[in-house]
């Protein structure tokens, strides 16, 4: 079993001679090895490493336009930690020192012996594997730790650690706020067995006794008392064992609620939150969760489908945090072409590539001391991916062509409307940078989900576009309530957007009428006559899609693409929704694009 396991794992051949690759190739696969890659030169083999995880490579040391241990050197010099095997026809002293100084893993001499050689292979993929579960247990590790660290810090509830002594050994931010109201001086180091000294707080001090004695709960306990400038105060108070390691009796967490501030809390429900409109449940969890997660430096990544505000929560997390005076760096990696991303971002040196002919700061360097947004993160190339895991765990980077590293204090906030996890689960996004990115993850609802929000936002947008076009519009008349109210918004708040900008354009009176809406919003689907609506948009052919599935939002997005003759990129930029939504709900829908002179 043990043996079966080891050989998972993708290796790299790199030799210049066609028949030795294609030999290695040939008995690596026969004992069961799996994807065993082949390169016939450097730039190929460099190629390869940048763009695929391999767990090893078995290199010669002379290649046609360079040798193995510049490969190795240069690999090595790009983060890439792949073992190495070097095979040597040539063995010396001075080339075996070096190739091991680089880090090669074993170097096996000409004529190469099959057994030694799949020996050193075990040996070495079954390193790489134990390597890679300890890493991914780390990583989750501290993950969590992040995670806890953000609860502990960010939550409104004060929390208390104390030793088995009731010493004070750790409290949040919402603790010591509290108690510079009632018990000041408390803090970290505090014996609460030896300074509570008034009746009010004993309730504390008897409950914690009695968690460290039973190693059980204590749950809630209210208790009244009164702050140092003796306004009265209710406090409820939870009370558990603090085991560290598993072990009981280290210690006790005490949470405590200030119940005399929670009926106001839960009264100011937010109908705005920096530029975000909605009051909606969902989005005052999103406000309450940008506003705790904005505080603390963690990486944060934003999903939610296109339009769904995205670049708002990270405008909020900026502000909310106290890089708020700094710059706020916002990239679209999708809008710049895939092989220059890299040098904006990291920077270049002149004469690094074509073209570059001077050095150039990276867009991080830019938001030194400020945040870097990262739009559309699940688009960028695995050389991208690699460079921004380093940065992300060493705080520093290479500008692109450079051997100087450079450090600066950015905080990374991205986002994605794809799902990044099928991405790794298909191999195109790294696990490792996957969960760095998302040590804190803020879920944007669609707009169908938070239907309360669509007359209000309505309403936003109408009086911004009324301004902005200096019409006397002031609202919606009912019929236009009741169709945009019941429609599936699939492009959702951009959407809705563009659609009151038209409105508002093609709106004669004061209050915008369904006539101003688009006809799919507002004609129920049972009456559409499937020819008729087609008709202005000269059909590429007939289109029999099997109309029982089709709602109001399918047949939108059907006579777009029979506009669009079948073109994906138009047709979801007509639309106001990004590729990927349009792709989901051509599957959503079973939409046959065959019925479409494809362009
Ligand atoms: N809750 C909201 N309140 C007000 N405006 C909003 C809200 N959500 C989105 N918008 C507006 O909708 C438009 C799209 O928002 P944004 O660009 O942030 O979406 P996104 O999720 O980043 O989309 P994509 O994934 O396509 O980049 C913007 O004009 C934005 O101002």
């Amino acid at each position: 079993m043990a043996e079966q396991h080891n050989r998972t794992g993708s290796i790299l051949v790199v030799d210049d001679e066609a028949s030795l690759r294609e030999t290695f190739h040939f008995f690596l696969s026969r004992e069961g090895y799996h994807p065993v890659l082949t390169a016939g030169d450097f730039e190929q083999a460099f190629a390869t490493l940048t763009s695929t995880p391999v767990d090893l490579v078995i290199s010669d040391i002379v290649l046609r336009d360079a040798s193995g241990i510049e490969l190795l050197k240069k690999a090595r010099q790009n983060g890439i930690d792949s073992p190495f095997i070097i095979i040597t026809g040539y063995p010396d002293v001075d080339t075996a020192a070096e190739a091991v100084r680089y880090g090669a893993f074993d170097y096996i001499v000409k004529p190469v012996d099959k057994d030694a050689l799949l020996r050193s292979v075990r040996l070495v993929l079954r390193q790489r594997h134990l390597e890679r579960l300890k890493v991914t247990a780390e990583e989750e590790r501290e993950r969590y730790r992040l995670l806890l660290d953000t609860v502990f810090r960010s939550v409104t509830d004060a929390i208390v650690i104390v030793d088995d002594e009731l010493n004070i050994i750790n409290l949040n931010a919402a603790a010591r706020q509290l108690f510079a109201n009632l018990l000041p001086g408390f803090d970290e180091g505090t014996n609460l067995n030896s300074t509570i000294r008034s009746n009010e707080f004993s309730t504390l001090r008897t409950d914690l006794l009695r968690v460290l004695q039973t190693g059980e709960d204590v749950v809630e306990h209210r208790f009244e008392c009164n702050t140092i400038d003796n306004k009265p105060k209710i406090l409820s108070i939870c009370t558990s064992p603090f085991a560290e390691g598993g072990a009981h009796g280290h210690g006790a967490v005490i949470v405590i609620r200030d119940m005399s501030v929670c009926g106001e809390q839960q009264r100011s429900r937010r109908s705005s939150f920096h530029r975000f409109i909605g009051s909606s449940d969902v989005m005052q969890a999103v406000y309450t969760m940008i506003e705790n997660v904005g505080r603390v430096d963690t990486t944060v990544l934003i999903t939610g489908e296109s339009g769904t505000g995205k670049e708002l929560a990270a405008e909020a997390l900026h502000y909310e945090s106290n890089r708020r005076t700094m710059p706020l760096v916002k990239v679209d990696c999708t809008a710049i072409p895939e092989n220059l991303l890299e040098s904006e971002l990291f920077g270049h040196k002149k004469g690094s590539f074509t073209g570059a002919d001077k050095d150039r700061r990276g867009l991080i360097m830019q938001a030194d001391g400020g945040t870097l947004f990262l739009d559309e993160i699940g688009e960028i190339s695995a050389m991208t991916q690699l460079r921004l895991l380093r940065f992300l765990q060493e705080r520093t980077f290479y500008p692109v062509g450079s051997d100087t590293p450079m450090t600066v204090d950015t905080r990374v906030i991205t986002a994605t409307n794809v799902d990044l996890r099928e991405k790794v689960q298909q191999g195109t996004f790294r696990e490792d940078l996957y969960f760095r990115l998302r040590v804190i993850d803020i879920p944007l609802p669609p707009l169908r989900k938070r239907n309360g929000d669509i007359l209000l936002l309505a309403g936003h947008f109408i009086k911004k576009f009324s301004e902005k076009l200096h019409k006397p519009i002031n609202g919606l008349s009912d019929d236009a309530i009741k169709a945009l109210t019941g429609h599936h918004w699939p492009g959702n708040v951009r959407e809705l957007e563009h659609l009151i900008e038209r409105a508002v354009v093609l709106c004669e009176g004061v209050t915008i009428t369904t006539k101003d809406l688009p006809q799919d919003l507002t004609k129920p689907v049972d009456h559409i006559d499937m020819k008729n609506h087609f008709k202005d948009q000269e059909p590429a052919r007939s289109i029999e899609q099997p109309i029982g599935r089709l709602d109001s939002v399918a047949l939108r997005i059907l006579g777009t693409l029979n506009k669009c003759g079948g073109n994906k990129a138009k047709a979801a930029r007509l639309l106001g929704i990004d590729r990927s939504t349009l792709y989901r709900k051509i599957k959503e829908y079973d939409i046959d694009l065959s019925t479409f002179s494809l362009e």
